[in-house]
C-alpha cells in the first residue's frame, strides 16, 4: 500500500496557520464570526488545558487524554451537553436523543436505538448502492471538460442515502435543493448565533432566521411523516421497513407513550441532518486528498481490484479494503467535520490544578487533539498507513474521536464509515481524480467543518 512519502514528501494538506500568539478578545470575536478554527494560535496545539476568561463565561479547552476521558465518559454524570449548543440547535432539531441530557436522553436513547437496527449494515448496503449509482450516472452525464465542485455532489449522495434509509423513497432534487439552501443559512446563521452567546451578547434575530430557515427543512419532512402517523394511529397504515417506522413503534419505558408527531420530526430531523451533513463533510475532503495524491488512487485502486477480482463492490469486499478505509479514517484526523464538542460543568471540580466553576464551558476539539504532536507523528501530514502502525496504535486508540467519546459516541459511525467507503471506492474505481491548478480549499469550522469554497476537481474517465 502507498504511503504519504510516495510522492516528494509528505503531503500536508491545507489547514489555517496558527498565530504566533493569543490574539485580542476583540480581534478573537472577529475572526471567530466566520471560523473559530481560525483564531486558534500555535500553544492551542500543544497546550494540555487552555482557559479563555470570556465577559460572562468560562471557557476551557481540554486536550489533555485523561482529562478528555474524566469529561466524554462522564461517569460523575456532571458534564451534560451545554445548554447553549441547545438553544441553537433547538428550532431545528428540538429535544431530539442529539441535545437532550440525563435521565431524558436515556430514555430517548433506549428509544430511538431500535431505529439503528436500520441502519444495520448489511441491510442498508443495497440503498447506499443505489444512491452512489445513482451519483456516479450524475458524474458521468456532467460537463466534464471543466473541473466539478464536488461539494453539492456529495452532499446529495448522503442525503440520498440518509433520506432512503429514513423513509425508503429516493430524495427528489427539488426537496433536496430546498433542504440545501435552508441549511446553508442555518449553518451561515449559527456560526455568528454561537460567538454571540459566548461573549454575552444579545443574539440580534438569530432566532427568526434559524426559525425560517428550519420551518424550510420541515415543511419537506412534514408531510410524509404526517401521513405515516396518521395512518399508523388509525390502525391503517402498512407497516414500512425504516428508520420512521421504528420510530413510530417506540415506546416510551416507563409509560409506554409513543413518540408524538412532534417528537417524530426532532429525531427525523436530527438523524438526516446528523447523518448526512457530516458524511458529506468527510468525503468532500476525501476526495479532494486523493486528488492532490494520485499515488493514493493507484493504490486504492489495486486493492479494489484484488479484493473484488473487477466485481462490483459488495458488502462482503469492503472489509479487505483496508487501504480505503484508512484513507476514510485519516480523513476523518484532518479533517473532523464535528471539529469540537461542547460540555457544561454543573458541578465546581478541579481539573490540571484549574479550578472550574458551575456554569463553565469546556470544549474538547478532535481538530485539536488530532492534530497536537504530542499525539502524533508528523500531525499535519496526510499519512493514512499511520493507522497501521503500530508506534501510533496508543493515538489511535486515545487521540481520535471523529465520532466523540463515551457513551454519547455516534450512533451512526459505523454507518459512515461504510457510506464513506462504498462512496469512495466507486469513484476511485471509475474516474482519476486531479486538482486543478487553482489555490488550495481553505477549512472553516462551523457547525461542520467546511471547505470555505466549493472543492472543484478534475474528473476523468478511467476505462
Ligand atoms: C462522518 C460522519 C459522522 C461524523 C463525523 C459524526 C460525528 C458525531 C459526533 C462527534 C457525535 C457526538 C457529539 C457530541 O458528543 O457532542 C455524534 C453524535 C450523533 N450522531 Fe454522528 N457523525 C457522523 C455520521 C452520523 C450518521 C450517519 C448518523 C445517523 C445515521 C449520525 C447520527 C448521530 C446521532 C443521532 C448522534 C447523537 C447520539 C447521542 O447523543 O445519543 N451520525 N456524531
Amino acid at each position: 500500500m502507498a504511503d504519504a512519502s510516495d510522492g516528494e514528501r509528505p503531503f500536508t494538506p491545507p489547514y489555517p496557520i496558527p498565530h504566533r500568539s493569543k490574539a485580542s478578545l476583540f480581534k478573537r470575536f472577529l475572526t471567530g464570526w466566520n471560523s473559530w478554527i481560525h483564531t486558534l494560535f500555535e500553544r492551542s496545539y500543544t497546550m494540555q488545558m487552555g482557559e479563555i476568561r470570556l465577559p460572562r463565561l468560562d471557557f476551557f479547552i481540554a486536550n489533555d487524554l485523561s482529562v478528555v476521558e474524566r469529561v466524554m465518559d462522564d461517569r460523575e454524570k456532571v458534564f451534560p451537553k451545554h445548554r447553549f449548543q441547545h438553544e441553537l440547535l433547538d428550532p431545528l432539531i428540538g429535544n431530539s436523543v442529539f441535545s437532550a441530557n440525563g435521565q431524558d436522553w436515556e430514555e430517548q436513547r433506549e428509544m430511538v436505538n431500535p431505529a439503528f437496527a436500520h441502519t444495520n449494515l448489511k441491510r442498508v448496503f443495497p440503498a447506499m448502492q443505489g444512491a452512489v449509482d445513482d451519483l456516479l450516472a450524475t458524474i458521468a452525464t456532467m460537463d466534464r471538460s471543466k473541473p466539478i465542485a464536488v461539494d453539492p455532489l456529495m452532499t446529495h449522495v448522503a442525503a440520498d442515502i440518509i433520506y432512503r434509509t429514513i423513509f425508503s423513497v429516493k430524495l427528489d432534487q427539488a426537496s433536496a435543493d430546498r433542504i440545501y439552501h435552508a441549511f446553508h443559512r442555518y449553518q451561515k446563521n449559527i456560526q455568528p448565533g454561537a460567538m454571540l452567546k459566548l461573549y454575552g451578547l444579545p443574539l440580534f434575530g438569530y432566532r427568526g432566521r434559524a426559525a425560517r430557515a428550519a420551518a424550510e427543512i420541515h415543511a419537506v419532512f412534514g408531510p410524509i411523516v404526517k401521513a405515516r402517523y396518521d395512518a399508523w394511529h388509525s390502525g391503517g397504515g402498512e407497516a414500512g421497513n425504516d428508520i420512521l417506522q421504528s420510530l413510530l413503534e417506540a415506546r416510551h419505558p416507563a409509560s409506554g407513550d409513543p413518540f408524538s408527531y412532534q417528537a417524530i420530526m426532532e429525531q427525523v430531523s436530527t438523524i438526516f441532518l446528523a447523518g448526512h451533513e457530516t458524511a458529506a463533510s468527510a468525503m468532500t475532503w476525501a476526495l479532494y486528498l486523493l486528488a492532490e495524491c494520485p499515488h493514493w488512487q493507484d493504490a486504492l485502486l489495486a486493492e479494489i481490484d484484488r479484493e473484488t477480482g473487477g466485481q462490483p463492490i459488495a458488502f462482503e469486499h469492503l472489509r479487505a479494503l483496508g487501504g480505503v478505509r484508512n484513507l476514510f479514517r485519516e480523513t476523518l484526523r484532518l479533517y473532523p467535520p464535528v471539529s469540537f464538542l461542547v460540555r457544561e460543568v454543573t458541578a465546581s471540580t478541579t481539573m490540571r490544578d484549574k479550578l472550574l466553576h458551575k456554569g463553565a464551558m469546556i470544549v474538547i476539539s478532535p481538530w485539536l487533539i488530532q492534530r497536537n504532536r504530542n499525539n502524533w507523528k508528523c500531525p499535519h501530514a496526510f499519512a493514512p498507513e499511520r493507522f497501521d502502525d503500530p508506534e501510533e496504535a496508543e493515538a489511535c486508540r486515545r487521540a481520535y474521536m471523529p465520532f466523540g467519546k463515551g457513551p454519547r459516541i455516534c450512533i451512526g459511525a459505523g454507518f459512515a464509515q461504510q457510506e464513506g467507503m462504498l462512496i469512495l471506492a466507486s469513484i476511485v474505481r471509475a474516474f482519476r481524480l486531479r486538482y486543478p491548478d487553482i489555490p488550495r480549499p481553505e477549512p472553516v469550522s462551523r457547525l461542520t467543518l467546511r471547505p470555505k469554497r466549493a472543492v472543484q476537481l478534475w474528473f476523468e474517465d478511467r476505462r
